[in-house]
This record gives structure tokens, sequence and C-alpha cells, in this order.
């Protein structure tokens, strides 16, 4: 029996100039993806492998150095999310320690000295992620029928975008959470893992394991594309589980979207087809600080994490 997949979306076609062959299918498939459960992953995607490549390895190294030394760059404490080095509370379910960048130039970024490449390369592999985002999610906008540019214009300022480098903790012999099951807050996820593999997705009722292969990034639909969509476009319920005795390493773009921005159901999803909204509006920082929350002081029952259902209408 093939074991079960996430969808491979050739990216090639959008990035060259009058190519219009090979979009169509492309278009089908993200459609159907997005509509069923959130997740494909990408090929072709622009992002140079070499830069891939490098920037896990400087995180290895980076990761390797003593709690002393990682807690140099300890967060900037007035940054909308702690960019900088982190490691997940105590008696949180996830086990995990990160660095968290905003844009190249951005005041709150904090970055470590050492291993001295380690900078450029996360500059550099933000920007090449940077321009994935932009591609992909006018891809989505193309998939949803929305006008042209209608999500860029919607969503222009990449400021609050922002880039997470993680590593996961080998598993014990009683415990192998690496991250909770969740749906991520933003707009559109691109994740490059290394060999290890551990990231899975809920499809039908199923956890599906997404399979490391080098080069592919991992791409998933997030909650505010869910609630301007009014629920056309799922977003995706993925989880990390460790494996035992290696750890995990992997860098998470998070195309997002800036905190003023009011979110809710558009009226091509809702008004102009009849359909009641999903959710109601809110101010999308006020969204992000109560997921910041759940991480900083993770509720002791699960029911108490914030998802997105807080602002789901009943119908
Ligand atoms: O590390 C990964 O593969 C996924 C991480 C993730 O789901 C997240 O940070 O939201
Ligand atoms: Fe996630």
């Amino acid at each position: 029996m093939v074991e079960p997949t996430i969808p491979t979306v050739d990216l090639s076609p959008f990035l060259k100039e009058n190519e219009h062959g090979n979009k169509k299918k492309a278009i089908e498939t993200i459609t159907k993806a997005c509509s069923e459960y959130g997740f494909f992953q990408i090929v072709n995607h622009g992002v140079s492998l070499d830069l891939m490549k490098q920037a896990i390895e400087l995180s290895k190294t980076f990761f390797d150095y003593s709690d002393e030394e990682k807690n140099k760059i300890s967060p900037s404490s007035n940054a909308p999310l702690p960019a900088g080095y982190s490691r997940q509370p105590l008696h949180s379910p996830d086990k995990n320690e990160y660095l968290l960048v905003f844009p190249p130039g951005s005041n709150f970024n904090v970055y470590p000295k050492n291993p001295s490449k380690f900078r450029e390369v996360l500059e550099e592999l933000f920007v090449q992620m940077s321009k994935i985002g932009v591609v992909m999610e006018n891809i989505i906008n193309e998939c949803l029928g929305l006008p042209p540019n209608f999500l860029k214009e919607f969503n222009h300022d990449r400021s609050w975008d922002f880039m997470a480098a993680l590593r996961y903790f080998p598993a014990s012999n009683d415990e192998n959470v690496g991250i909770t099951e969740h749906e991520d807050g933003n707009c559109i996820t691109f994740v490059l893992q290394d060999e290890v593999g551990g990231l899975q997705v809920l499809r039908n009722e199923e956890w599906i394991p997404v399979v490391p292969a080098e080069g592919t990034i991992v791409v998933n639909v997030g909650d505010v594309i869910q609630v301007l969509s009014n629920k056309k476009f799922k977003s995706a319920t993925h989880k990390v589980v460790r494996k035992g005795e290696k750890s995990r390493y992997s860098f998470v773009f998070f195309h997002n979207l800036n905190g003023e921005k009011w979110v809710e159901p558009l009226p091509q999803f809702t008004k102009e087809i009849g359909e009641a909204p999903k959710y109601r509006g809110f101010l999308y920082k006020e969204y992000q600080q109560l997921r910041l929350r759940n991480k900083t002081h993770p509720p002791s029952r699960p029911e108490d994490v914030i998802h997105i259902s807080h602002y789901g209408i009943d119908t």
C-alpha cells in the first residue's frame, strides 16, 4: 500500500514571466488541498537549496551552545512577539526552543553573534521565504476567485512577518510531544524541515506524516485565510511528534498580517452568496496576543487554549 502523503506542487510556472502552461494544474491541486485540509508542499520555489542546508547546519551549531550563551539574545520586550531566543516554559507540553526574527532591518531583531555567518544566512533566508510568501498569497487569491491583487492590497505591510528557527529535543521514554496539535493563526506558513521528520497533518481524522524531502517546503494555510474565506479554505491542523535520540531542526516562516488589521469573513463568501458569516470580526493583534499567552502561560486544561473558534459564530 502506498503511504498517504500531501500533494506536491511545482511552483516554477509562477516564478517565470509568461508561463501559463502548468499553472492550471497547480491551481487545481492547491484549491483542492486547501478546501479539504489546508496542506501541501512545494518544489522549484526559488529558495536556494544551498541556503536551506546552510541554515539548518548553522542552527544546529547555535542551539548546541550553552544556555548562558543563548540567553544573551533573550527577547526584546516591546515587540509584538518575543524576537530573539526563547525556550518553551517547563510546564508547557511543547518541548522545543527557538530563535524568532522579524524582517531584516526590523528594530525588534536581536541576532546571535555566533556562529558568525548565522545572521547573514537568517536574513537571506527571510528574504527568499518572504518572496514565496507573496507569490503564494497571490496564488491563494486566484484559488479563492478573488479580484486580482485583493489579498496583496489587504495585506500590504510585511513588517509583522516573522521566522522561527526551531530545535525539538529528542523524545524521552514516556513523552514525545514536540508541538501539540494546533492551527496557525497567520495567513500562510512555510516549513523547512531537516531529515529527522515528525511533522504530521490531520486529514479526514487521520494523522499523515509529512515525510522530509530535500529542497521541499511545506505550506499550510492559517486562520486568517480561513476567516476571510468564511471557512472555504481550511486552516490546517498539525503537530510535531519527537523521535528518540536525535534533535529535530526546522525553520518556519509566517506570512503574517499587520496587527491593526480588522479580520472578518469577506462579503464574497457571505452576503454576496447568501451565506451566514461563521466568525465575528476581530482586530488581528488581539488574536495574536491571546495566542502568545497560550504559549507563555499554557493553560492546564486543553479546553482553555484559545483557537480561532473563540471568534466563531454558531450557525
Ligand atoms: O517545526 C515544524 O515543523 C512546525 C512548527 C509549527 O507548527 C509552528 O511553529 O507553528
Ligand atoms: Fe504550526
